[in-house]
């Protein structure tokens, strides 16, 4: 399938990344860059077409992929070319539902949501997908291998899961990166050097993130066999339980999906 960008940032480059990986024929891929210093760095890294503005004829695409930010949709859409039926539209952009993207589209109804996340970078994201019911089961298996280039695949079946795929795996990554900053701040406190700390916070999050996808258990069966009764991690639980900390995390989550909805009517 031949793909066209739109959007050469964080998102499309992993995107790229992984099909690229997947045996995906560059001269497959093009890309719309509006910042020149971008598009000069995705043409010399991968040798790819890139454009300034979206070319009225697609560059000869089949699927087109917007991956822009919200902000960014309505002045894009203002002079977007009509997109021929047959032509998949694939839309990773936070909150744009369907019918907002079907009205700003002219109508165009073969339409797919996907909301990636950042370990896409390194092919270890996972993706949040839902169709229009009128999308082709051939157009929901190219857009499903396009994803699976970059990690694992859910579908939705109601596009209002959307919202709380965002919140969850969309948005999630910067949770734990925060995670991670606080417990590499604590290391300092505890007077551990900042390497040792920096290094010790990564592998135990990666242990543990294994872990819990090796094992059947739930992470809170994992969690009770680290506690010892009397021990370090009850002393260290008791005071996340005095702090609310299980939820002001639900609440955190809460927030990004309410974010979610807003981003519908962003302008
Ligand atoms: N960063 C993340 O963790 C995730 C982001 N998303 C969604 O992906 C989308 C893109 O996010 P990022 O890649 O992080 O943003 P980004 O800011 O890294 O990339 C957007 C790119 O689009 C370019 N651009 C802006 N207007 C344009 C136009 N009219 N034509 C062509 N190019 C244009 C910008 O110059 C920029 O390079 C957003 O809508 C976001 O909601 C989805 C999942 C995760
Ligand atoms: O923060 C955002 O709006 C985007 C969507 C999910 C992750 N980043």
């Amino acid at each position: 399938m031949s793909i066209l960008f739109v959007g050469g940032g964080n998102m499309a480059a992993a995107l790229i990344g992984g099909l690229v990986s997947h045996g995906q024929a560059l001269s497959d891929i093009a890309v719309v860059e509006v910042n020149e210093v971008t598009a000069a760095q995705l043409g010399a890294r991968w040798g790819i077409r890139v454009y300034s503005t979206v070319p009225a004829d697609l560059g000869g695409a089949s699927t087109v992929v917007l991956a822009i930010k919200p902000q960014q949709m309505t002045e894009l859409l203002g002079h977007f070319p009509t997109l021929p039926g047959a032509t998949l539209l694939v839309s990773i952009v936070a909150g744009w539902t369907t019918s907002r993207l079907c009205a700003g589209l002219k109508g165009h109804l073969n339409l797919v949501r996907a909301m990636p996340n950042t370990p896409a970078l390194i092919q270890a994201g996972v993706t949040g997908l839902f169709a229009l019911p009128e999308v082709s089961e051939e157009d929901r298996a190219r857009v499903q291998a396009m994803m699976h280039a970059v990690g694992s695949v859910h579908w939705l079946t109601k596009e209002s899961q959307m919202d709380a795929v965002t919140a969850l795996s969309g948005s999630g990554p910067a949770y734990v990166f925060y995670l991670m900053e606080t417990l590499q701040q604590a290391a300092l406190d505890l007077e551990l050097p900042a390497e040792m700390g920096h290094a010790l916070v990564l592998e135990m999050v990666r242990g543990a993130a294994l872990l819990a996808c090796s094992e059947k258990d739930a992470p809170a069966r994992l969690r009770q066999r680290v506690t010892s009764p009397g021990g370090t991690t009850a002393a260290a639980l008791r005071v996340l339980e005095e702090g609310a900390w299980a939820q002001v995390l639900k609440q955190a989550v809460q927030a990004a999906a309410q974010r979610s909805r807003e981003l519908e009517d962003v302008v």
